[in-house]
């Protein structure tokens, strides 16, 4: 059995329809990205999930348990390792006590292992944590007993580039060891570089379901180029180039095709600067977001839909 199964998943707040029949299955060894921008409806999914919120319809199963069923949840979260979006540790106890707490209800085998990677300051208080040491506080909390199953709700929000590598090569470490993890995010890069797959929401619904390679092809890059008008005429015509913003001396656009079709191009004009870098989430999924992309989820509000 897959160890997450998503059916229908539906859950309306009365003024928001914040999941609107979703439906996956996350299999066994895999590291799936819930990818969406704020408000789209990711953590509502992953409450559901762990049981810590009822749907108004539809179901969801993991490792087995269906996630309504507390009795079934309770044995099923001895095996799953979970971090919210926020921590919410006491304040006054030592990163050391928190660890050791969590290890005396589920287990501490990997515990030594994960400090030795994260290294946050277990002997001070959590007041005096960053915001980037809690977080990772609570990655060593969710794998320290060893689960079959991670759900992680943005998992590096507030982290220093360094930390996010480190994490990024931990997660790929998992998928060798055969942990699932499941984890959202509204940053296409860190689910681009550690992702097998990906579901997009937004607005509440699941609007694709992608494996890794056909999401890298619909990506491409962002390319920006300072030259002359009669160049740009010329390369925003060659096949791939989308989403074309002109500004004085330059332009911007996302390119899915050939790159040795581009540099051929490029190098027939003249020059002054080329940047290609990643696109953000929202350009890359502009057919998917639809023309109000900011990054926010501006949906209608709506009554008992
Ligand atoms: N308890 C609640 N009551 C009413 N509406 C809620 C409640 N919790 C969330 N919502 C609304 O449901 C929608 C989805 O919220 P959710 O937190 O699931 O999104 P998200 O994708 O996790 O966003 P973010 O990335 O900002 O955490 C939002 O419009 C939010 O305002």
């Amino acid at each position: 059995m897959p160890p997450i199964e998503v059916d229908d998943l539906t859950k309306d707040y009365g003024s928001v329809l914040a999941n609107d029949a979703i439906s996956f299955t996350v299999e066994n060894g895999e590291i799936f990205g819930y990818l969406g921008p704020n408000g789209a409806g990711k953590s509502t999914t992953i409450r559901m999930l762990l049981g810590l919120l009822q749907p108004t319809a539809g179901t969801a199963t993991v490792l087995g348990a269906d996630s309504a069923d507390e009795a079934a949840m309770i044995e099923a979260k001895q095996r799953i390792g979970y971090l919210p979006a926020t921590l919410g540790f006491d304040e006054e106890v030592t990163g050391e006590e928190v660890l050791a707490y969590h290890g005396s209800i589920k287990g501490d085998t990997r515990l030594s292992d994960l400090l030795d990677i994260f290294s946050p300051p277990i002997d001070r208080p959590i007041r005096e944590y960053s915001s980037g040491n809690k977080r990772m506080l609570g990655v060593i909390q969710a794998f320290m007993h060893d689960p079959d199953l991670v759900i992680m709700d943005e998992p590096t929000a507030g982290l220093d580039p360094l930390k996010q590598a480190e994490f990024n090569e931990f997660v790929n470490e998992e998928r060798a060891k055969g942990t699932t993890v499941f984890f959202s995010s509204h940053v296409l890069s860190e689910v681009r570089q550690i992702c097998d797959r990906v579901g997009i929401i937004r607005s509440g619904k699941l609007v694709e379901l992608e494996d890794m390679k056909t999401l890298l092809g619909q990506g491409g890059k962002r390319v920006r180029i300072h030259t002359t008008d009669k160049a740009i005429e010329r390369i925003t015509a060659l096949d791939g180039v989308r989403e074309v913003n002109q500004f004085p001396a330059g332009v911007q656009f996302l390119y899915t095709g050939e790159y040795n079709a581009l540099l051929r191009e490029l190098a027939k004009h003249d020059v002054r600067d080329v940047d290609l870098s990643e696109p953000p989430l929202e350009e890359v999924f502009i057919h998917y977001y639809g023309d109000t992309v900011t990054g926010e989820d501006h949906r209608e509000t709506h009554s008992n839909v």
